[in-house]
């Protein structure tokens, strides 16, 4: 089917121009192509077998550096020093010492001083670079075609006061010293793990992927350096088989045929995706375009007409535009590599048909049945050597790889029918085209969960969720937070109490607005203690800095779910907390989770007891409000609409109500207004003080610290109580003892009798279970009394 709609609605001239470009193939295809590592040089191979490397790239070695104005630092034990520490700064090469400016006669001190102001005015362009990326990916997503992923004038400048000695961990992955500069610029100073173990194989061994590492430990590299890489050596490689006039030089460059096609599944993920992939390419002149739904197709489409190497998109969109004929994506002849990121989603519901569908239009590799090569109508023009150069990688933190996943990808398709659904990672893989040698990757621990993470709970009752939550808020109110919901419903009666009790929140769930979802990301990621309440869709991939805490405020329905919502925080080199509020309901629940992550015991979160009354009482006056706000606008939406139905109907609506029945539903209204007035003054009053545990003094504030929440509200109480005093009420405070304290900070203070060991969690379970059972039993019991003594009764009569 998918072969069908490319032909059919590829439009004759865009045929032509894949003649020319299946040509300009064929002459890639042809160059000898080189094997830049022998077995015996690489790291890696016991991870990944064999070494064959298949496609045309070139060597590092065969790359000028000159050429682009840097140098790699070079290691002085060659590839005996692999392990030992980074060496020291007199070991450097001279191009190095060159670039430090110690070779240009300059002293020390001079040199600290430019150091000092190259710092600051980094400093400055770094915050105007990252507002630009913020803007940049909704631009593009829309359409606005104006952030190519080119290099500005300034990062030359920029570049001369790299220490690339810093770097030298780097140097074993033989980068292009193109990307190195990107490197540089984004200021890693060593490959995470999963980029270590990644980069030889997809870069270097031409190698399938398969990638498993916690969350935050920079997988969309360890997946983008490699296609970047080979895509920066095929272009060399081509310009320097060209004839020397460079007439062709051009065309090699801008060959504008779709090169990679990254798949993830929220488009928040695939802005985020191609904001990194830019980053990283912004000195190789390659474009990275995201296809994602809730913006305008059309604009999408203009921007796919400017033909970008490197398309990440939602399936959705992107089987949309392609079901549509789009000439640049349909023509997957090119395409070199295929990934999903946070794989394991895209096999769940609501991704995998459409995902489905655009697998099915990838050129098979050559293992092609008769039901292969007809699928591969489509591409008749590209050479076996060609499909089989495709590769695929597969990512995500928490893959669950079945033990014999190698063998069911060597069995292959003629286990997989046509129309096998693709429900499995296996399933996927394979009809993705992923050969049986794929490397493997899977650094992983038992736990699953990020190494930094501390995780805690809080059991309460259902009611008491929303205190509890709203006691974290304010008394620990440090860093930014996010709250999980599963369902969208407790996602709206949690943010409207905390807007009530005057915490600023923002909101993030699939039924709002694309706009409006990215708008409260910009926001949330822009304020320094922000608060983002949100459901699932935040769950994965977000990359946000500064996230110390995560909320269960509703357990997840599955354990890979918990890990990637806790994987908000502590992610890359940061630390960071979960807290999950549990039920009675939710025990067995929780009970599981542990288990899966084999863990024998969790850390309860420290209460501070005293704080709950005022707590309560605020709550309780929150919910009143929140109450009749509520019925009120549902009253007024249920009017709306009946005005409306009426109004296109085209019928007068007459209102039935006596004399009576208005006057005392004006006397109810005005009531409940009166009643409305007063709670909410109440509440303002006691807002207005900060939140005091019940031992509270008025002169000395003691406790858990100062919120900025408490903050705030120390200054609107010094404001109130001396308004005539213009001076800064911060001066006139004095915050005695600690400063507020994050959940992180209470918990590692906390001792370890806070720990709840899982037996006794189960033997709690098995008590709440037996009480039950009584229950059920007695009320049987009296239910059969009942009926007995009813039946006695009629027997009398
Ligand atoms: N080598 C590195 N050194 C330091 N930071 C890095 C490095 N590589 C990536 N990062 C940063 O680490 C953060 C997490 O990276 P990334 O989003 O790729 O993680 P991930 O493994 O895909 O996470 P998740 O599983 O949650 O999607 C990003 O802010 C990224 O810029």
């Amino acid at each position: 089917m998918a072969s069908q709609i490319s032909d059919k609605k590829r439009p004759k001239k865009t045929k032509k121009r894949s003649r020319v470009e299946s040509v300009e193939f064929e002459r890639i295809n042809s160059l000898n192509w080189n094997p830049t590592l022998t077995e015996k040089d690489d790291d890696f191979s016991f991870l990944i077998g064999s070494n064959e490397l298949e496609g045309g790239f070139l060597c590092l070695e065969e790359i000028d550096e000159s050429e682009y104005n840097l140098g790699i630092a070079k290691s002085t034990g060659g590839s005996e020093e692999k392990g030992k520490t980074k060496p020291k700064k007199q070991k450097v090469d001279t191009k190095n010492e060159e670039l430090n400016g110690e070779a240009k006669g300059e002293s020390k001190e001079e040199i600290e001083e430019v150091g000092k102001e190259t710092k600051q005015k980094k400093k400055k362009k770094k915050k105007k670079k990252k507002d630009k990326i913020n803007k940049d990916a909704v631009n593009e997503a829309e359409g606005n075609e104006e952030s190519p992923a080119v290099t500005d004038g300034n990062d030359d400048q920029e570049q001369d006061s790299v220490d690339e000695t810093e770097y030298y961990a780097w140097n074993e992955l033989r980068l292009h010293p193109l990307l190195m500069k990107s490197i540089y610029a984004l200021k890693f100073k060593e490959p995470t793990p999963i980029q270590k173990a990644c980069i030889p194989a997809g870069a270097h061994q031409g190698k399938d992927v398969v990638g498993a590492a916690e969350t935050g430990s920079g997988k969309t590299l360890a997946f983008g350096l490699p296609i970047l890489q080979r895509l920066l050596e095929e272009r060399e490689k081509a310009e320097r088989q060209l004839p020397e006039n460079g007439e062709l030089d051009e065309k090699v460059a801008s060959a504008g045929l779709l090169r990679a096609l990254i798949i993830t599944p929220t488009r928040e993920l695939a802005l985020q995706v191609t904001d990194h992939l830019k980053e990283a390419a912004r000195h190789s002149n390659f474009r990275v375009v995201p296809i994602v739904g809730g913006m305008s197709s059309e604009k999408q489409e203009r921007l796919l007409k400017t033909r970008p190497e490197i398309v990440v998109g939602t399936p959705g969109r992107l089987w949309e535009l392609m079901s549509g004929g789009d000439t640049h994506l349909v023509e997957l002849h090119s395409l070199s590599f295929f990934v999903l990121d946070e794989a394991d989603r895209m096999i769940e519901n609501g991704h995998f048909h459409e995902l489905q569908s655009i697998v099915d239009m990838l050129p098979m590799a050559s293992k092609s049945t008769d039901d292969d090569s007809q699928k591969s109508q489509n591409c008749e023009t590209v050479s076996s050597v060609q499909r089989k150069k495709r590769q695929t990688f597969v990512f995500s933190a928490t893959i669950a790889l079945s033990a014999d996943f190698r063998k069911k990808l060597k069995r292959g398709s003629q286990k997989s029918k046509a129309n096998d659904e693709l429900n499995s990672i296996e399933t996927l893989s394979e009809r993705a085209g992923m050969r049986a040698d794929a490397a493997i990757i899977d650094l992983t621990n038992a736990s699953i969960l990020a190494n930094k993470l501390e995780e805690s709970f809080i059991d309460c009752r259902e009611e008491d969720k929303d205190g509890y939550l709203y006691y974290i808020l304010s008394v620990h109110g440090q860093g930014r937070t996010i709250v999980f919901c599963t369902s969208i419903a407790a996602l709206r009666h949690i943010s409207s109490l905390l807007r009530i009790l005057g915490v600023n929140v923002w909101t993030l769930h699939a039924q709002m607005q694309q706009r409006a979802r990215l708008k409260a990301i910009d926001r949330f990621r822009g304020h320094e203690h922000g608060i983002l309440i949100a459901t699932d869709v935040a769950a994965r991939g977000l990359d946000i800095p500064g996230v110390r805490t995560v909320i269960h405020y509703q357990l997840p329905h599955s354990a890979e779910v918990y890990v990637h919502r806790s994987g908000r925080t502590a992610r890359a080199h940061s630390d960071g907390c979960s807290i999950a509020l549990i039920t009675p309901n939710d025990t067995s629940k929780f009970a599981a989770l542990c288990k899966s992550f084999s863990k024998d015991n969790f850390q309860r979160f420290p209460l501070e007891m005293s704080y709950m009354p005022e707590v309560m009482k605020r709550l309780s006056l929150a919910r009143q409000i929140d109450k009749i706000s509520r019925k009120d606008s549902q009253d007024k939406a249920k009017k709306n609409w009946l005005e409306r139905s009426a109004e296109l109907m085209e019928l007068d609506l007459e209102d039935n109500d006596s004399e009576e029945e208005r006057v005392n539903n004006h006397k109810r209204k005005k009531a409940t207004s009166a009643q409305l007035t007063n709670l909410q003054e109440e509440l303002k009053s006691l807002l207005s003080r900060p939140l005091q545990p019940k031992t509270f003094s008025k002169r000395y504030l003691a406790g858990a610290g100062v919120s900025p929440l408490l903050q705030n509200q120390l200054e609107e109480l010094a404001r109130q109580k001396n308004p005539n005093n213009s001076g800064d009420i911060r001066k006139k405070m004095i915050v005695i003892g600690q400063d507020c304290v994050e959940p992180l900070q209470a918990l590692r203070s906390a001792g370890p009798e806070t720990k709840l060991n899982l037996k006794d969690m189960a033997e709690k379970r098995r008590d709440i279970t037996e009480l039950r059972r009584k229950r059920k039993e007695t009320k049987k019991r009296l239910r059969e009394q009942r009926r007995k003594q009813k039946k006695k009764l009629q027997g009398k009569e």
